[in-house]
């Protein structure tokens, strides 16, 4: 049996990914749209609605407007973009979260794909909280190195033009202390004040990693850098795509230097924690455009549709 498939935003950098993985699959069959039609309402809600999954790769607005043309009950909708990770009626498309949540991805013709920096973000913490090392209170800070396919075509257009000096160093943003991930990253890690979040983009195509610092005084009394290791290798235990490293891991000690690309190509995420008798980082990677958006995407649709989760990578 093959599946109806569309990209509404296939021109997009999401949306070129996700083709790339569907390219490959012979049990999807992938609808396309005329180049010069691909922002024709009509032509748009036409393909949305002849579709089993369709992928939303577009800015919130317009995925709002894709979100309100489907009636066909039988489409399931898989947004990338911001616009309903939050909603109320969307599963969270992450089915590592927790127990259960391949159910909901299963069930739900409404699947919201995480952020990039949140899906880290998530992924890093939420075991912390269920295991009760980390209440739900605490106050906690994170940042995301990221590379800048993460902006979308403006932000890579901006770096691939070259000549701007100031593109060549490290630049933080989000000063404003409201990124738009920070609600999705409380509502689904359970902390109940938004982290002091501070991403930071590079001069480099892909690749994100984000780190947590935390005093061991923040964590439940008596709770070892060992015992954190743990609680994230036992939440994820028979997950293919995530891979909690040794503590302390020796490979990247020795290098001395972490690699924020090492998960690129890949729809994997790895979590890494160091630690010394007080404190410990909580760091997690991910390929943005792979576990970050358009890998987790295709993920997503393979739980939905009950198909094997591999992405043939
Ligand atoms: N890049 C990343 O790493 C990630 C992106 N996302 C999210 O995914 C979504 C897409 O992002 P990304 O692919 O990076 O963005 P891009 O800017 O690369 O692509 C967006 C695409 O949407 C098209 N588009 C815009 N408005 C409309 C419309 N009204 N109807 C149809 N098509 C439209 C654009 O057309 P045109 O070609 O004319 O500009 C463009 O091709 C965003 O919401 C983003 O926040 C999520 C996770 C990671
Ligand atoms: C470098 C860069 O600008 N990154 C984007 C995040 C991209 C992403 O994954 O998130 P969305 O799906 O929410 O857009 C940002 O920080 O806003």
């Amino acid at each position: 049996m093959s599946f109806k498939v569309f990209v509404d935003g296939q021109e997009g950098t999401t949306g070129l990914r996700i083709n790339e993985y569907l390219a490959a699959r012979s049990d999807v069959e992938v609808l396309r749209i005329d180049a010069d039609k691909r922002k024709d309402a009509a032509e748009r809600a036409r393909l949305l609605n002849a579709a089993d999954v369709a992928f939303l790769c577009l800015p919130d607005a317009a995925s709002r407007e894709a979100a309100a043309m489907i009636s066909n009950p039988k489409t399931c909708l898989i947004d990338a973009s911001t616009a309903h990770r939050t909603v109320p009626g969307w599963a969270f498309g992450l089915p590592e979260l927790a127990a259960g949540q391949r159910d909901k991805i299963r069930a739900a013709k409404r699947i919201a794909n995480p952020g990039c920096h949140a899906s880290a973000f998530i992924l890093a913490l939420r075991p912390l909280v269920d295991a009760g090392l980390l209440g739900a209170e605490a106050l906690v800070s994170a940042t995301s190195i990221t590379g800048y396919s993460g902006g979308g075509k403006a932000m890579i257009a901006q770096y691939e033009a070259g000549g701007d000096q100031k593109l060549k160093s490290p630049r933080p943003y989000a000063l404003g202390l409201a990124h738009k991930h920070l609600p999705e990253m409380m509502a689904h890690t359970g902390l109940r004040n938004a982290p002091v979040f501070m991403p930071i983009v590079g001069d480099f195509y892909k690749g994100l990693a984000v780190t947590v610092p935390l005093h061991l005084s923040q964590l439940r009394a008596g709770t070892t850098p060992e015992q954190v290791r743990e609680a994230l290798a036992a939440h994820y235990a028979g997950e293919r795509f995530i891979r909690v490293m040794p503590l302390r891991d020796a490979e990247t000690l020795a290098e001395g230097f972490f690699d924020v690309q090492a998960c690129n190509d890949t729809n994997r995420v790895d979590l890494f924690v160091f630690g010394s008798e007080t404190q410990i980082l909580v760091i997690a990677r991910l390929d943005n455009l792979g576990k970050g958006a358009s890998g987790a995407a295709v993920q997503a649709m393979n739980v939905h549709l009950g198909l094997d989760e591999g992405l043939g990578l």
